[in-house]
Protein backbone atom coordinates (compact mmCIF):
# COMPACT_ATOMS: atom_id res chain seq x y z
CA UNK A 1 0.00 0.00 0.00
CA UNK A 2 2.84 2.33 0.81
CA UNK A 3 4.21 1.50 -2.57
CA UNK A 4 1.02 2.70 -4.02
CA UNK A 5 1.15 5.77 -2.19
CA UNK A 6 4.32 6.70 -2.98
CA UNK A 7 4.16 5.85 -6.52
CA UNK A 8 0.78 7.69 -7.24
CA UNK A 9 2.74 11.11 -5.52
CA UNK A 10 5.97 10.27 -7.36
CA UNK A 11 4.57 9.72 -10.97
CA UNK A 12 1.45 11.57 -10.28
CA UNK A 13 -0.48 9.37 -12.19
CA UNK A 14 -3.68 7.15 -11.56
CA UNK A 15 -3.09 5.23 -14.69
CA UNK A 16 -3.22 1.17 -14.24
CA UNK A 17 -1.66 -0.36 -17.03
CA UNK A 18 -3.30 -4.18 -17.77
CA UNK A 19 -1.74 -6.53 -19.49
CA UNK A 20 -3.78 -9.23 -21.08
CA UNK A 21 -1.01 -10.57 -23.44
CA UNK A 22 -2.47 -11.86 -27.01
CA UNK A 23 -0.72 -13.40 -29.34
CA UNK A 24 1.78 -16.71 -29.82
CA UNK A 25 4.17 -16.71 -26.80
CA UNK A 26 7.52 -15.07 -28.68
CA UNK A 27 4.83 -12.42 -29.85
CA UNK A 28 3.28 -11.85 -26.29
CA UNK A 29 6.55 -11.86 -24.94
CA UNK A 30 8.32 -9.08 -27.33
CA UNK A 31 5.23 -6.82 -26.87
CA UNK A 32 4.92 -7.26 -22.81
CA UNK A 33 8.44 -5.87 -23.01
CA UNK A 34 7.48 -3.01 -24.87
CA UNK A 35 4.59 -2.01 -22.96
CA UNK A 36 6.14 -2.57 -19.82
CA UNK A 37 8.90 -0.30 -21.07
CA UNK A 38 7.08 2.42 -23.28
CA UNK A 39 4.43 3.14 -20.14
CA UNK A 40 6.48 2.48 -16.85
CA UNK A 41 6.72 6.40 -16.84
CA UNK A 42 3.04 6.71 -16.58
CA UNK A 43 1.92 4.19 -14.47
CA UNK A 44 0.88 4.05 -10.87
CA UNK A 45 0.16 0.79 -11.19
CA UNK A 46 0.68 -3.18 -13.59
CA UNK A 47 -2.39 -5.02 -13.61
CA UNK A 48 -1.46 -8.26 -15.10
CA UNK A 49 -4.46 -10.68 -15.53
CA UNK A 50 -3.75 -14.11 -14.92
CA UNK A 51 -6.26 -15.66 -17.71
CA UNK A 52 -3.59 -14.42 -20.38
CA UNK A 53 -0.76 -16.10 -19.03
CA UNK A 54 -2.56 -19.49 -17.78
CA UNK A 55 -4.09 -20.04 -21.18
CA UNK A 56 -0.21 -20.36 -22.12
CA UNK A 57 2.05 -23.37 -21.73
CA UNK A 58 4.86 -21.03 -19.84
CA UNK A 59 2.39 -18.83 -18.59
CA UNK A 60 3.44 -18.90 -15.47
CA UNK A 61 7.08 -18.61 -16.26
CA UNK A 62 6.21 -15.41 -18.63
CA UNK A 63 4.54 -13.82 -15.85
CA UNK A 64 7.26 -14.02 -13.44
CA UNK A 65 9.65 -12.93 -15.93
CA UNK A 66 6.62 -9.87 -17.29
CA UNK A 67 6.42 -9.03 -13.14
CA UNK A 68 10.66 -8.66 -12.70
CA UNK A 69 10.42 -6.87 -15.96
CA UNK A 70 8.60 -3.95 -13.96
CA UNK A 71 10.31 -1.35 -12.48
CA UNK A 72 10.60 -2.15 -8.24
CA UNK A 73 8.66 1.20 -7.26
CA UNK A 74 5.79 0.68 -9.19
CA UNK A 75 3.06 -1.70 -7.83
CA UNK A 76 1.82 -4.70 -9.32
CA UNK A 77 -1.49 -6.18 -9.22
CA UNK A 78 -2.29 -9.67 -10.32
CA UNK A 79 -6.04 -9.74 -11.63
CA UNK A 80 -6.74 -12.77 -10.56
CA UNK A 81 -10.29 -12.49 -8.89
CA UNK A 82 -9.72 -15.61 -6.60
CA UNK A 83 -12.25 -16.94 -4.13
CA UNK A 84 -12.23 -20.36 -2.44
CA UNK A 85 -11.96 -21.59 1.62
CA UNK A 86 -9.39 -20.40 3.05
CA UNK A 87 -7.34 -23.18 3.39
CA UNK A 88 -7.02 -23.33 -1.12
CA UNK A 89 -7.10 -19.59 -0.55
CA UNK A 90 -3.88 -19.83 1.42
CA UNK A 91 -2.42 -21.80 -1.86
CA UNK A 92 -3.64 -18.91 -4.22
CA UNK A 93 -2.21 -16.46 -1.78
CA UNK A 94 1.00 -18.02 -1.90
CA UNK A 95 1.12 -18.43 -5.56
CA UNK A 96 0.67 -14.75 -5.98
CA UNK A 97 2.64 -12.82 -3.34
CA UNK A 98 5.28 -15.29 -3.23
CA UNK A 99 5.95 -17.18 -6.45
CA UNK A 100 4.90 -14.09 -8.75
CA UNK A 101 5.79 -11.20 -6.29
CA UNK A 102 2.58 -9.38 -6.90
CA UNK A 103 1.96 -6.42 -4.34
CA UNK A 104 -1.50 -7.12 -4.38
CA UNK A 105 -4.67 -9.14 -5.76
CA UNK A 106 -7.98 -8.82 -6.65
CA UNK A 107 -10.26 -11.78 -5.09
CA UNK A 108 -14.12 -12.74 -5.41
CA UNK A 109 -16.05 -12.21 -2.08
CA UNK A 110 -18.96 -14.35 -3.44
CA UNK A 111 -17.74 -16.94 -0.72
CA UNK A 112 -17.43 -14.91 2.19
CA UNK A 113 -14.81 -13.11 4.09
CA UNK A 114 -12.63 -15.89 5.08
CA UNK A 115 -12.04 -15.88 1.09
CA UNK A 116 -10.46 -12.87 1.08
CA UNK A 117 -8.61 -12.92 5.11
CA UNK A 118 -5.96 -15.70 3.25
CA UNK A 119 -4.77 -12.74 0.90
CA UNK A 120 -4.78 -10.11 3.79
CA UNK A 121 -1.13 -9.81 4.47
CA UNK A 122 0.71 -7.15 6.03
CA UNK A 123 1.31 -4.17 3.71
CA UNK A 124 -0.54 -6.22 0.78
CA UNK A 125 -3.37 -4.57 -1.04
CA UNK A 126 -6.52 -6.75 -1.56
CA UNK A 127 -9.22 -5.20 -4.25
CA UNK A 128 -12.26 -7.49 -3.91
CA UNK A 129 -15.10 -7.38 -6.30
CA UNK A 130 -18.21 -4.64 -5.58
CA UNK A 131 -19.76 -3.92 -8.67
CA UNK A 132 -17.91 -5.60 -11.84
CA UNK A 133 -17.61 -3.68 -15.27
CA UNK A 134 -19.37 -6.02 -17.37
CA UNK A 135 -23.18 -4.36 -18.11
CA UNK A 136 -25.31 -5.52 -18.55
CA UNK A 137 -24.84 -9.00 -17.38
CA UNK A 138 -24.16 -7.68 -13.89
CA UNK A 139 -25.12 -11.96 -13.04
CA UNK A 140 -26.37 -11.53 -9.52
CA UNK A 141 -24.95 -8.59 -8.11
CA UNK A 142 -28.39 -6.30 -8.81
CA UNK A 143 -30.61 -8.94 -6.89
CA UNK A 144 -31.96 -7.22 -3.65
CA UNK A 145 -31.41 -9.45 -0.56
CA UNK A 146 -33.95 -10.46 2.05
CA UNK A 147 -31.62 -8.12 4.57
CA UNK A 148 -31.82 -4.91 2.55
CA UNK A 149 -29.62 -3.82 -0.32
CA UNK A 150 -28.18 -5.87 -3.18
CA UNK A 151 -25.56 -8.39 -3.50
CA UNK A 152 -23.15 -5.77 -4.62
CA UNK A 153 -23.88 -3.32 -1.79
CA UNK A 154 -22.97 -6.01 0.38
CA UNK A 155 -19.81 -6.93 -1.30
CA UNK A 156 -18.63 -3.16 -0.41
CA UNK A 157 -19.45 -3.48 2.96
CA UNK A 158 -17.52 -6.79 3.69
CA UNK A 159 -14.90 -5.13 1.83
CA UNK A 160 -15.34 -1.61 4.27
CA UNK A 161 -15.71 -4.02 7.22
CA UNK A 162 -12.30 -5.60 6.52
CA UNK A 163 -10.53 -2.81 5.68
CA UNK A 164 -11.38 -1.06 9.22
CA UNK A 165 -10.74 -4.75 10.81
CA UNK A 166 -7.34 -5.65 9.37
CA UNK A 167 -5.28 -2.82 10.22
CA UNK A 168 -1.86 -3.76 8.68
CA UNK A 169 -3.02 -4.62 5.12
CA UNK A 170 -5.68 -2.34 2.77
CA UNK A 171 -8.81 -3.71 1.34
CA UNK A 172 -9.92 -2.07 -1.84
CA UNK A 173 -13.05 -2.89 -4.23
CA UNK A 174 -13.16 -3.06 -7.96
CA UNK A 175 -15.86 -1.11 -9.33
CA UNK A 176 -16.30 -0.89 -13.03
CA UNK A 177 -16.05 2.01 -15.17
CA UNK A 178 -19.49 1.10 -17.42
CA UNK A 179 -22.01 2.37 -14.78
CA UNK A 180 -21.16 6.01 -12.83
CA UNK A 181 -24.15 5.63 -10.73
CA UNK A 182 -23.13 2.53 -9.13
CA UNK A 183 -19.79 3.75 -9.12
CA UNK A 184 -21.09 6.77 -6.83
CA UNK A 185 -23.20 4.48 -4.49
CA UNK A 186 -20.29 2.10 -4.17
CA UNK A 187 -18.37 5.08 -3.28
CA UNK A 188 -20.55 6.95 -0.77
CA UNK A 189 -20.36 3.47 1.23
CA UNK A 190 -16.92 3.37 0.93
CA UNK A 191 -15.76 7.03 1.42
CA UNK A 192 -11.84 6.35 1.87
CA UNK A 193 -11.16 3.12 0.39
CA UNK A 194 -9.25 2.77 -3.25
CA UNK A 195 -11.37 1.49 -6.17
CA UNK A 196 -9.55 -0.41 -8.96
CA UNK A 197 -11.55 0.88 -11.81
CA UNK A 198 -12.04 -1.41 -15.24
CA UNK A 199 -14.14 -0.62 -17.92
CA UNK A 200 -12.03 2.78 -19.61
CA UNK A 201 -11.18 1.95 -23.06
CA UNK A 202 -12.21 -0.96 -25.39
CA UNK A 203 -15.27 -1.34 -23.00
CA UNK A 204 -16.49 2.25 -23.48
CA UNK A 205 -16.33 3.72 -19.80
CA UNK A 206 -16.86 7.32 -19.47
CA UNK A 207 -13.83 8.64 -17.87
CA UNK A 208 -15.10 11.75 -16.78
CA UNK A 209 -18.75 10.82 -15.51
CA UNK A 210 -16.65 7.87 -13.83
CA UNK A 211 -14.14 10.24 -11.80
CA UNK A 212 -16.91 12.64 -10.79
CA UNK A 213 -18.22 9.41 -9.57
CA UNK A 214 -15.30 7.50 -7.99
CA UNK A 215 -12.60 10.04 -6.84
CA UNK A 216 -12.20 10.75 -2.97
CA UNK A 217 -12.74 13.85 -1.62
CA UNK A 218 -8.53 14.24 -1.80
CA UNK A 219 -8.53 14.03 -5.44
CA UNK A 220 -6.96 10.49 -5.35
CA UNK A 221 -8.37 6.87 -4.13
CA UNK A 222 -8.83 5.47 -7.07
CA UNK A 223 -6.55 3.66 -10.23
CA UNK A 224 -8.15 3.85 -13.72
CA UNK A 225 -7.14 0.40 -16.01
CA UNK A 226 -7.01 0.64 -19.52
CA UNK A 227 -5.72 -2.59 -21.09
CA UNK A 228 -6.41 -3.38 -24.49
CA UNK A 229 -6.50 0.49 -25.30
CA UNK A 230 -2.86 0.43 -24.83
CA UNK A 231 -1.58 -3.08 -25.63
CA UNK A 232 -3.08 -2.41 -29.01
CA UNK A 233 -2.09 0.94 -29.87
CA UNK A 234 0.98 1.77 -32.28
CA UNK A 235 2.20 3.89 -29.72
CA UNK A 236 1.76 2.33 -26.38
CA UNK A 237 3.61 4.98 -24.00
CA UNK A 238 1.38 7.63 -26.21
CA UNK A 239 -1.70 6.09 -25.12
CA UNK A 240 -0.68 5.87 -21.76
CA UNK A 241 0.77 9.14 -21.25
CA UNK A 242 -2.75 10.43 -22.96
CA UNK A 243 -4.88 8.70 -20.70
CA UNK A 244 -2.46 9.89 -17.31
CA UNK A 245 -3.25 13.25 -18.47
CA UNK A 246 -6.61 13.56 -19.14
CA UNK A 247 -7.46 11.66 -15.54
CA UNK A 248 -5.41 14.01 -14.41
CA UNK A 249 -7.29 17.54 -15.60
CA UNK A 250 -10.27 16.03 -13.78
CA UNK A 251 -8.36 15.46 -10.93
CA UNK A 252 -7.73 18.90 -11.08
CA UNK A 253 -11.15 19.82 -11.79
CA UNK A 254 -12.21 17.70 -8.69
CA UNK A 255 -9.81 19.17 -6.44
CA UNK A 256 -11.01 20.85 -3.17
CA UNK A 257 -9.36 23.95 -4.14
CA UNK A 258 -11.10 24.25 -7.22
CA UNK A 259 -14.50 22.85 -5.67
O1 LIG B 1 -15.22 -5.83 -13.45
C1 LIG B 1 -14.17 -6.11 -14.03
C2 LIG B 1 -13.10 -6.71 -13.38
C3 LIG B 1 -11.94 -6.93 -14.07
N1 LIG B 1 -11.84 -6.60 -15.37
C4 LIG B 1 -10.54 -6.86 -16.04
O2 LIG B 1 -9.92 -5.61 -16.38
C5 LIG B 1 -9.34 -5.68 -17.67
C6 LIG B 1 -10.08 -4.75 -18.60
O3 LIG B 1 -9.52 -4.80 -19.90
P1 LIG B 1 -9.86 -3.74 -21.07
O4 LIG B 1 -9.15 -4.28 -22.26
O5 LIG B 1 -9.33 -2.40 -20.63
O6 LIG B 1 -11.33 -3.73 -21.23
C7 LIG B 1 -9.40 -7.14 -18.08
O7 LIG B 1 -8.24 -7.78 -17.61
C8 LIG B 1 -10.61 -7.65 -17.34
O8 LIG B 1 -10.59 -9.04 -17.09
C9 LIG B 1 -12.88 -6.02 -16.02
O9 LIG B 1 -12.81 -5.67 -17.22
N2 LIG B 1 -14.03 -5.78 -15.33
Amino acid sequence: MQKLLTRVQTANSLLCVGLDPTGDDATAAQRLREVVMETAAYAAAFKPNLAFFLSRENGVALLQQTVQSIPADIPVILDGKFGDIANTAEHYAHFAYDVIGADSVTVNPYMGDDAIRPFARPGKLVFSLAKTSNKPHYGLQDETLTTGGTLSDRAAQISRQLDEELTESTIGLVVGATEPASMAKVRAACPDQWFLVPGIGAQGGDLEATLRAGLRADGSGVLINASRSIWQADDAGAAARELMEQINQFRAVKSPANA
